[in-house]
């Protein structure tokens, strides 16, 4: 007779396990291209009206564990909920992406909120709750934050930017004042993940999106730092948190990142070489990726090729197997079904 409680297999992966097939699960697998999440975002009123109410919420990211059986449930929240606590004005346009009024200076650092409540988000943590209760006990449930660099980008430009050339360029003419928004960001990111275990989430992803517009020097004291520090801050809280993290962009640079012990699972995004992670990343730590979201688009034969190719390379040893990004709204969900089937070979 199977166990009452089953380990969620991705979690046995992380923790070193390999397994015939790879679990799988999608970056942004709740969202537009699910007919049901449309029609659920066309009721909610705003984004953020969505991420703060937990009926809705907790539909929304048990929507695609229905429909696919992935091995893990994301919370259905954004990034970008940090600096709306913290007091920072933060709107979704429809079709635009995210608009913040910006933080640049002293004087905004200042009118932010002196501390972090997570208290704030206590919605989401409600969301958390109630999604690890609806869920079966094999599906791991992920909590999630954005890593500082990729925040303080949009908190500092007000909106997505190229190369993040505002951010960048602060980052250079005002240190002192990148250092206390990161530090910020650092503090609150260590108390929101904390509280997201705490409330169920078995384990916690760190989206580092914009890792590739940093050059090397700024690269290790704006990304790799203060993501080191937040999963110490985390690891000092809860010694025996899962700890995923997604550098987009962060090319070579994973080798160093494999090594330094930070993550247990690094996130490899699709322009990384399959044959080169195996030997580079793998060989230190889980690798969870990285199929080209635009190959899901596509289907037909060379979907099946891609798949193959991703789950061979990192056969015999941990791997989870996800996209290089997010699933794009376009995507037809019978890719997604074939794309599954061709996973988990059936
Ligand atoms: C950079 C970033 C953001 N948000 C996020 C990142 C890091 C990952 C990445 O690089 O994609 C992370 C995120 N955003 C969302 C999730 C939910 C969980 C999931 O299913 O993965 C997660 C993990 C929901 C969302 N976040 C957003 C949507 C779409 C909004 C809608 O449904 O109206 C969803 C489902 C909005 C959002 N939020 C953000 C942007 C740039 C946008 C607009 C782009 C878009 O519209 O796709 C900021």
């Amino acid at each position: 007779m199977e166990p009452a409680t089953t380990k969620p297999l991705l979690l046995s992966v992380i923790d070193g396990k390999t397994s015939e097939r790879p679990p799988v699960w999608l970056m942004r697998q709740a969202g537009r291209y699910l007919p049901e999440y449309r029609e659920v975002r066309a009721r909610a009123g705003t984004f953020l009206d969505l991420c703060y109410n937990p009926d809705l919420a907790t539909e929304v990211t048990l929507q695609p564990i229905r429909r696919f059986g992935f091995d893990a449930a994301i919370l259905f929240s954004d990034i970008l909920v940090i600096p709306h606590a913290l007091g920072q004005d933060v709107t979704f346009a429809e079709g635009e992406g995210p608009r913040l009024r910006p933080v640049n200076d002293k004087e905004g650092l200042e009118a932010l909120a002196p501390s972090f409540d997570v208290d704030r988000l206590a919605p989401v943590l409600e969301t958390v709750r109630r999604v690890r209760t609806a869920l079966p006990s094999e599906t791991a449930l992920l909590g999630f934050c954005g890593a500082p660099w990729t925040v303080a980008s949009y908190m500092i430009a007000g909106k997505s930017t190229p190369d993040q050339a505002p951010a960048r360029l602060l980052a250079y003419q005002d240190d002192v004042f990148f250092a206390s928004l990161v530090d910020r960001l650092v503090d609150a990111s260590v108390t929101y993940l904390v509280a997201q275990l705490d409330a169920g989430a078995d384990a916690v992803q760190i989206f580092e999106s914009f890792a590739g517009a940093l050059p090397p020097a700024l690269f290790d004291r704006w990304s790799l730092g203060p993501i080191s520090r937040i999963a110490e801050g985390v690891r000092a809280a809860r010694p025996q948190a899962r700890i995923l993290v997604f550098p987009r962009g962060a090319a070579q640079r994973l080798e160093m990142l494999a090594q330094s012990g930070i993550a247990d699972v690094i996130g490899l995004d699709w322009s990384v070489d399959p044959d080169w992670a195996q030997e580079h990343v793998q060989a230190h730590v889980c690798v969870q990726g990285n199929l080209d979201p635009l190959s899901l688009v596509a289907g037909g034969s060379q979907l099946d090729a891609a798949v193959d190719r991703i789950v061979a390379t990192f056969a015999g040893r941990p791997h989870i197997f996800n996209l290089g990004h997010g699933i794009l709204p376009e995507t037809p969900v019978a890719h997604v079904e074939q794309m599954l089937r061709r996973v988990r070979g059936v």
